[in-house]
């Protein structure tokens, strides 16, 4: 396996599809314990006014999560949440409904996680994830449960890091990027997508299909992406001086 090289310079006509949770912010040992500082909103502020319409966040969160947890950073970005299952385009918001099959999946969550501690639930609109970051041991059961559960029809089992979700089927990083890439505003645009987890292999192969490039962030590993950044710092890094080189 060939270590990536360090992604080139941001093209001027790019589009900048980013992933959230270990590109944009550092990971934390709950889902809830993310740190979204001022840099971060400053970042996305300048991405906005350089680029406009064409910096998307595409991300496993939901688009509720991402506008609690940025702000008003948020609202100006087109957002693909939930794994590519909802988008928000200039304020528009399109999500399909919340099955029954979902809310019973938490139900089981919630049981396997009441006997073993350490383990957390999060509940999401089209999601539901059984996280072990804090019971590692867990890992095993956790993904057999989430596994077979994600066997319902409508369902589908989504791996991540120290986690195992179920969310609704029918879209993911790619399709999401791909959908974005029809709209006129970024039409002829070089598609860029930084991402970490397995969940955006499908973005950076929607990336490179699209005429761009995927970047993955971390550590070297099999992967769609063309380019590496070793780490969220190295991504702050990379944006914001593709900014000041594409200004
Ligand atoms: O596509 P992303 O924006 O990267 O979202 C993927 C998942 O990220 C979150 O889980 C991950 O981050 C947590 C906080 O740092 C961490 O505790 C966990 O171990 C990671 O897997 C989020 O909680 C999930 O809902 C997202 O699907």
């Amino acid at each position: 396996m060939a270590d990536l090289p360090t992604p080139p310079r941001l093209p001027s006509d790019a589009s900048l599809f980013l992933d959230f949770d270990g590109t944009l912010v550092e990971l934390a040992e709950r889902p809830d314990g993310v740190v979204v500082d001022r840099a971060l909103t400053d970042l996305l502020d300048a991405l906005g006014t350089r680029f406009g319409n064409r910096v998307a966040l595409i991300s496993g969160r939901s688009v509720a999560q991402l506008d609690e947890m940025l702000g008003a950073a948020a609202a100006p970005l087109a957002i693909a949440g939930s794994h590519g299952l909802e988008e928000r385009w200039q304020g528009s918001l399109s999500t399909p409904d919340r099955p029954q099959a979902l809310t019973d999946a938490e139900h089981a969550f919630d049981d396997f996680a009441a006997n073993r501690s350490g383990v957390l639930v999060e509940r999401k609109s089209l999601g539901v994830a059984l996280h072990f970051r804090l019971a590692p041991d867990a890992e095993n059961a956790a993904v057999a449960l989430a596994s077979r559960l994600g066997e319902a029809p409508g369902l589908h089992y989504q791996p991540g890091k120290m986690m195992a979700e179920l969310r609704l089927d029918g879209a993911d990083k790619g399709t999401a990027i791909t959908a974005l890439l029809q709209r006129p505003e970024l039409a002829g645009t070089v598609p860029v997508f930084l991402g970490d987890d397995v969940t955006d292999e499908p973005g950076f192969a929607a990336a490179g299909a699209g005429g761009g490039f995927g970047v993955l962030v971390g550590a070297e590993r099999p992967t769609a992406a063309r380019y590496r950044l070793p780490d969220v710092a190295a991504v702050r890094h990379w944006l914001a001086q593709s900014l000041e080189e594409t200004a």
